[in-house]
């Protein structure tokens, strides 16, 4: 089946609001019937699903305005069309009004018929009209009211937000949140330099920023940028990480005799920057009960030059000593977690997410982190990550860790990058233009440290 643009960004719009259905796994899902569409098309269609998704309060809220029918009642097509073509009309000053209108009208009426392409008809020349009249919550007077529909961030995670930060400083946290991020690049220095390869970048005529904490990153600015297409891909000179994500493996800090165990390693971002932080030597065991998910970090590590990664499919929570002959010098525990971190690349977690999430999340994080324990060297080095600002997650976690844990002591984040903060590492993404990610380095005493 082929699908035109819109037809596209519908139907992954639709997959995504499957409660199981990651954005990231639409996007895969569907990505066949895409491959006819020219580049700039692929990025309008892309550009049309991850806008609905970060301005979705916003946009239901003017589609309530402008309808007799209540959102509620409303068919879920017939509702992400609206979406979909008040985003182009609010948001996209490459569409033409008369196009976003007659796009999204031909759109539901192939699916749905006359009636309803004339109700969507109505809606989308109201708004065009109209939109000066509407009352939108001023931050003054109703802050939480203009968090959640102005910046669309779900009120129960607002008010979280509003509990917890000043006001300038989550209306900062929520703007940037619906902007698109940067493409960071992590160069690969088992093969170049960060300085090689981005003058590689730049002589192809890419506007390159370096990362100002992460000496390995390198921020190509742009949008619908194509990274198989960028200069070195081939060859494996980088791979495609946020900075955030690069200042876990450098907190945790691997040598290159190091014996290291990433117990959560997923596709292996992590691991990789670790194998490359040790120089290609050492040994990794990178371990997921996800079997899919090795194989494509074994191909991954194959295109970086990384060398042999032992790859384990296994649940830690599971493990035994069996499973492990020899302890550790480092372990990661990146843990599984709400992703409320890196909302502005997943904008659909926020619509999925739940205060029941954060606890169930949490509880998990205290086994997991509890069972890595285990496998540490006295005096070697446990790391707790996760891509979720949320304290449950965070803090309590390590807190409670520790309590029951008095091998083990926090060792300050202070002393990995002079960063202006003490305990832990947390990043955000308003000022630091990174993704939301918290880290926490645990050392194992030795009996002699102990005493
Ligand atoms: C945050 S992701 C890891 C991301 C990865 N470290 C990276 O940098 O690309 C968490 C991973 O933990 C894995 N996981 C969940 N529960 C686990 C368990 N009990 N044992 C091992 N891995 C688990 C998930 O399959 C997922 O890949």
């Amino acid at each position: 089946m082929t699908w035109d643009t819109r037809q596209a960004a519908l139907e992954i719009l639709l997959q995504t609001d499957q409660k199981h259905a990651t954005l990231d796994r639409a996007l895969d899902a569907v990505s066949p019937n895409l491959a006819h569409l020219s580049q700039p098309d692929k990025n309008l269609c892309h550009a049309i699903v991850f806008g609905v998704l970060r301005h979705r309060n916003f946009l239901d809220f003017i589609i309530q305005s402008f309808s007799k029918i209540p959102l509620t009642r409303m068919d879920l097509p017939v509702l992400t069309v609206l979406r979909m073509g008040l985003f182009q009309l609010r948001f996209l000053d490459r569409v033409p009004d008369f196009a976003a209108i007659d796009t999204s009208v031909n759109l539901i009426k192939n699916r749905n018929g006359k009636k309803t392409a004339g109700f969507v008809n109505g809606v989308l020349r109201n708004t065009v009209r109209q939109f000066h009249t509407l009352n939108l919550p001023d931050p003054h007077t109703d802050l939480l009211g203009h968090i959640t529909i102005v910046h669309s961030i779900p009120e129960w995670l607002a008010e979280r937000w509003l509990a917890r930060y000043g006001n300038e400083q989550i209306l900062e946290l929520c703007r940037t949140i619906n902007q698109v991020p940067p493409l960071t690049l992590r160069a690969n220095t088992l093969k170049t330099t960060r300085s090689e390869l981005n003058d590689i970048l730049t002589a192809a005529g890419f506007d390159t920023r370096l990362t100002s904490l992460s000496p390995h990153g390198i921020s190509v600015m742009g949008s619908g940028i194509r990274i198989e297409a960028l200069p070195g891909f081939d060859q494996g000179l980088f791979a495609v990480q946020d900075e955030a994500a690069q200042l876990v493996s450098l907190m945790l800090d691997p040598q290159p005799h190091h014996i290291v165990l990433d117990a959560c390693a997923g596709l292996g971002g992590k691991t990789l920057h670790m194998a490359q932080i040790m120089g290609g030597q050492g040994k990794i065991t990178a371990m997921d009960t996800d079997p899919g998910k090795l194989a494509l970090l074994t191909a991954e590590a194959h295109r970086l030059g990384a060398g042999e990664i032992q790859t384990l499919t296994l649940d830690l929570m599971k493990a035994g000593q069996t499973d492990f002959p020899q302890y550790f010098d480092r372990v990661l525990v990146d843990a599984p977690c709400t992703g409320l971190g890196v909302l502005r690349r997943n904008p659909d977690t926020k619509w999925k997410r739940s205060f029941q999430d954060i606890l169930r999340m949490a509880g998990q994080q205290k086994k997991l982190l509890n069972a890595a324990a285990n496998r540490v060297k006295p005096g070697g080095i446990l790391l707790y990550a996760v891509c979720s600002g949320e304290p449950e997650e965070n803090e309590h976690v390590v807190t409670a860790f520790l309590k029951k844990r008095k091998d083990y002591v926090l060792e300050p984040v202070m002393d990995c990058f002079g960063l202006p903060m003490d305990r832990y590492l947390t990043t955000f993404p308003n000022g630091m233009d990174m993704d939301g990610f918290f880290a926490a380095r645990l050392k194992r005493l030795t009996p002699e440290t102990r005493s």
